[in-house]
């Protein structure tokens, strides 16, 4: 069952298009992400769903009804902002009841009982008398998860409700969270610029840049066949590399001649499909080129190796830790052509791989420009 369907929906700040043509079926009991960078426009889509900012056109239904004109307290929604949000006068059983004595209009009985429950599903009965400033930062964020999981709205809304945390208790939280809504059956909707939050908390991924979706789909979806430029290289880390090619010599910097076609395109790689060496040089499917290394990154298990070309462009690769170069010498490296994504710059959309396209890859600008 559809538990939130978006359909068309624009806002307008001004002359800001906050959000534009936004389309979006979540599934009851699903957990999604909305992940884009600052000012994508996450938050107002968020907001939108809460009621908490009106739509210019378009539809937002739960369950099939319309909820445009229902404001945000008879929505049937929870929301878990970034900043806790917690009274700071009250203790944290106080916070949690508060909502749902005013406005779940529970008896102070049935307002505690459900406040002990949640804490005891989520191990916090402990802090139910404290105040927030008698919590850590990551305590805190647990009692304001609690009170929105008190409410038992079916539609839980989380904005960024991870950053400010250490990074240990920020990747222990996230699991937490997810699986939480997954155990009370809520739908949830995600909200965040971390690519590796959306990742870990979510069936499914919706990047929004400049107000758009510009492609829903699985984590693997994502990474495997990013759809447009922007997802390109937006998801993924070290994020792929990406090189125009110029329409006029027909050649990039990084030695791929185009054959076919007029369209003027940016060729994509991860920096996993490139390996160090020559390749098989008779074979038609590998693409070889090189660089001069001038960065190395230690990641822990591989290293990222940044090879400079003559063009003064650069481009990463990632090594096994016993295998690295020194800086400063000319490595060789080689891709399959099945992995080497094509992109109109024109509608900035994926066209297919290289070898799908008939994207000839050569060698010659490389070394003519040597
Ligand atoms: N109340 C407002 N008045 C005017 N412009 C606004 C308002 N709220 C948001 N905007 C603009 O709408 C766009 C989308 O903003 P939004 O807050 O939704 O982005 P975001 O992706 O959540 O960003 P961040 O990650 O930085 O919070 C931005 O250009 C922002 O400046």
């Amino acid at each position: 069952m559809t538990a939130v369907h978006i359909s068309n929906v624009n806002k307008n700040f001004g002359q800001v298009k906050a959000l534009e043509d936004i389309n979006l079926e979540v599934q009851s009991g699903e957990n999604i992400a909305i992940l884009g960078p600052s000012g994508s426009g996450k938050s107002t889509l968020l907001r939108t769903i809460a009621g908490l900012e009106t739509v210019d056109t378009g539809e937002i239904r739960f369950g099939g009804e319309l909820q445009n004109r229902i404001p945000p307290e008879a929505r049937d929604v929870a929301i878990v902002f970034q900043s806790y949000a917690l009274y700071p006068h009250l203790s944290s059983r106080e916070n949690i009841t508060l909502g749902l004595r005013h406005g779940k209009k529970l008896s102070r009985a049935e307002a505690d009982a459900r406040a002990t429950d949640i804490a005891t599903r989520m191990q916090v009965e402990h802090l139910l008398d404290r105040k927030p400033r008698q919590m850590s930062g990551g305590q805190r964020q647990r009692i304001a998860l609690a009170r929105a999981l008190a409410r038992r709205s079916s539609i839980v809304l989380l904005d960024e409700p991870l950053s400010g945390l250490d990074a240990q208790l920020h990747a222990s939280l996230r699991v937490e969270i997810a699986g939480l809504l997954q155990s009370v059956g809520a739908t949830g909707i995600n909200v965040t610029h971390d690519q590796a939050d959306a990742m870990a908390m979510a069936s499914r991924i919706a990047v929004i840049n400049k107000g758009r979706i510009e492609q829903l789909g699985t984590p693997e979806e994502l990474y495997r066949q990013p759809q447009t430029l922007f997802v390109a290289g937006f998801v993924g880390t070290p994020p792929m590399n990406l090189f125009a090619v110029d329409p006029a010599t027909r050649a990039s910097h990084f030695g791929a001649h185009i054959g076919g076609g007029d369209e003027p395109v940016t060729l994509g790689v991860r920096p996993e499909r490139f390996h160090a060496g020559e390749g098989d040089p008779r074979s038609p499917e590998v693409w070889r080129t090189g660089g001069t290394v001038v960065l190395i990154e230690p990641t822990g298990r591989e290293r990222i190796v940044h090879l400079q070309l003559p063009s003064r462009e650069s481009f990463a690769l990632l090594m096994d830790s016993d295998s690295v170069p020194a800086i400063g010498e000319h490595l060789s490296v080689w891709c399959e052509r099945s992995h080497v994504h094509v992109y109109s710059n024109t509608t900035e959309q994926r066209l297919g791989n290289a070898r799908e396209r008939g994207v000839s890859l050569h060698e010659h600008a490389l070394v003519s420009s040597m």
